[in-house]
């Protein structure tokens, strides 16, 4: 089975908020991507977890990234930091809070209960990235694939492709990354 990724770079700027709606609210998957060597990109993560809350499909694939890796100076931005964010985050998006908005309209749940359970206990999947030496942008695009294929598939036969394993364990960089 072939999946074909149609990818959409939106503008991060709030002056821009209202037309990135557009974009997001029918994907499938969303890549949250901040700035290590930028606080304010990396504070800015929770107004897009609202948003996303408010108007992205209740079952989208969400990872966060934060990006810039390979500029090991100017960090600002601890690879901790990014993984407690990330943790805490799973329970904003996957939790009772999402009842309010678009996501709730939208039932019945593709991902359903299990899913947004994984999302509670395990947090969004979370990986630091370089899109200059390439570090982990492969794999990030790699695992919304595949995490995607099986939501479709739903084969029982075939192995439970698992999001927060496989970015655990193919994630490179771990050691190095830290200020
Ligand atoms: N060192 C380094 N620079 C990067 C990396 N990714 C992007 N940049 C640089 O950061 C600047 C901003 O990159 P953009 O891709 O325009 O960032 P953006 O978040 O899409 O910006 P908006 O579209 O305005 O939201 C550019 O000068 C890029 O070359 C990276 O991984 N490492």
């Amino acid at each position: 089975m072939k999946v074909k990724l149609q990818i959409w770079d939106t503008a991060g700027q709030e002056r821009f908020r209202s037309v990135t709606h557009a974009y997001y609210r029918d994907a499938h998957a969303l890549l949250l991507l901040y700035d290590v060597t930028n606080k304010a990109s990396f504070d800015n993560i929770q107004a897009w977890l609202t948003e996303i809350q408010e108007y992205a499909q209740h079952d989208v694939v969400l990872m966060l990234l934060g990006n810039k890796v390979d500029s090991a100076q100017e960090r600002v931005v601890r690879r901790e930091d990014g993984e407690k964010l990330a943790k805490v985050s799973g329970g904003t998006v996957g939790g009772a809070g999402r009842l309010g908005g678009r996501a709730a309209a939208a039932a019945p749940a593709r991902l359903g209960a299990a899913g947004t359970s994984r999302l509670q206990e395990y947090g969004l999947p979370f990986m630091e990235t370089s899109a200059k030496t390439g570090i982990n942008v492969d794999l990030a695009f790699t695992a919304i694939a595949k995490e995607l294929k099986q939501r479709c598939t739903k084969c029982p036969s075939e192995p439970c492709f698992r999001l927060h394993d496989y970015v655990k364990r193919e994630g490179r960089g771990a050691a190095c990354c830290h200020p």
